[in-house]
């Protein structure tokens, strides 16, 4: 289907799921993608086996989930379709594990292009390649299923060895439940250029640098921690539903005057024309691939500066202040109980 941006847009509809009927759907990796992907199309009636490590620790969730759960080899060898869901520094290796198990027609199916983009994985010639890529954290594609509602996804060829890697790569969208809500068609280049640059100058890094930052003015300035979370953190939530639900227009119609004059006429001076040039430059090193070479270099030298930031994240005092202040609230409880859930089923 086209829309007036020209952008082919796949709903339920477009997709037929009898492409997978007959295939059995390799699954490799129970992390964040992974177990939702297993669980949607185990459900959506697909032959679903997760592919893991003897001595994984996501063996139990997967088998409590009701998942049949082999070794990544034997799993491939049994599948026409391997779902590579480890995480991504992960998978030129699993991948040299597993490849002499692709048969000539088999898909290799990924959901972030990086690998393939980046050369890190080159597959064989007859065999189909392609991404379902959901636009959303993995724990949300299983609750949105769930729920009935679906996650938009993005969905590239690189490959069509069969003629028919489209339709199978539709067959999956529809079955981890991205047709619901719509799959947007896309290239491994742009998905996995766009996702990096997004997630980080803007969805991850950038916000959380601009909180960090609201909450380090007002803290200095002798404003007490509390507000400053509240203000530069907790209330981002809240406005950001606004803009998911009906865009920028949304969050300036539901906010005071004096807010969205304050904000129309002072946030320009924050990210102002450095942030911007600042932010083009994030984009080169993705473009160029020096984002790609620092991040596998980083992973061949056992993540010395990965750890490092990491730790530096943690020990930020928003991150203790916000953990007392959650608990003091009602609303958190819940809450944290899930995202407990949710950051225990993600570790290996
Ligand atoms: N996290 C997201 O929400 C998200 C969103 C869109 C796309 N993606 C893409 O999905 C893919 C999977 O990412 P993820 O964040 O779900 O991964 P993850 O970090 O959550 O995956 C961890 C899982 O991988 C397996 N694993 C870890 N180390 C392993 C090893 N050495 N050998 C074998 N298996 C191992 C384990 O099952 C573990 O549970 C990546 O390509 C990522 O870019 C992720
Ligand atoms: C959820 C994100 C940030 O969109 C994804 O791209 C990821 O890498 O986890
Ligand atoms: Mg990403
Ligand atoms: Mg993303």
């Amino acid at each position: 289907m086209t829309d007036e941006f020209n952008t082919e847009i796949y709903y339920d509809d477009d997709a037929d799921e009898s492409h997978l009927e007959t295939t059995t759907v390799a699954v490799l990796g129970y992390g964040s993608q992974g177990h939702a992907h297993a669980q949607n199309l185990d459900d959506s009636g697909v032959d679903v086996i997760v592919g893991l490590r003897e001595d994984s620790s996501s063996r139990d969730a997967a088998e409590a989930d009701g998942l049949e759960v082999a070794t990544p080899v034997e799993a491939a060898s049994r599948a026409e379709v391997v779902s590579v869901l480890v995480p991504d520094t992960v998978q030129p290796s699993v991948y040299a594990d597993i490849e002499s198990e692709l048969d000539a027609g088999d898909t290799l199916q990924f959901a972030h292009g990086f690998n393939i983009h980046y050369n890190q994985i080159q597959p064989p010639e007859d065999v189909d390649v392609t991404m379902i890529a959901p636009k959303s954290p993995g724990h949300l594609v299983r609750r949105n299923y769930e729920s009935g509602e679906g996650t938009p996804g993005l969905l590239a060829v690189y490959q069509d060895a069969t003629g028919d890697a489209k339709e199978r790569a539709l067959a999956y969208a529809k079955g981890i439940g991205c047709t619901r809500a719509g799959v947007v068609e896309t290239t491994f280049r742009e998905e996995t250029e766009t996702d990096l640059f997004g997630e980080q100058a803007v969805l991850c890094g950038g916000i959380a640098e601009l909180i960090k930052a609201g909450y380090d003015t007002l803290v200095d300035a002798g404003y007490s921690p509390e507000m400053a979370y509240f203000e530069c953190l907790n209330e981002m939530k809240l406005i950001v539903d606004l803009m998911y639900e009906g865009g920028l227009g949304a969050m300036w119609d539901s906010v005071s005057d004096t807010a969205e004059y304050g904000g129309l006429s002072r946030g320009d001076a924050v990210i102002d024309d450095h942030a911007r040039e600042n932010m083009e430059e994030v984009l080169r090193q993705v473009q160029d691939g020096e984002f790609a070479t620092e991040w596998v270099a980083e992973n061949q030298a056992n993540r010395p500066t990965y750890t490092q930031l990491r730790q530096a994240e943690k020990n930020h005092e928003i991150e203790d202040v916000g953990e007392r202040l959650r608990a003091l609230f009602a609303w958190a409880e819940e809450e944290e109980t899930e995202d407990e859930s949710v950051r225990m089923q993600a570790d290996d």
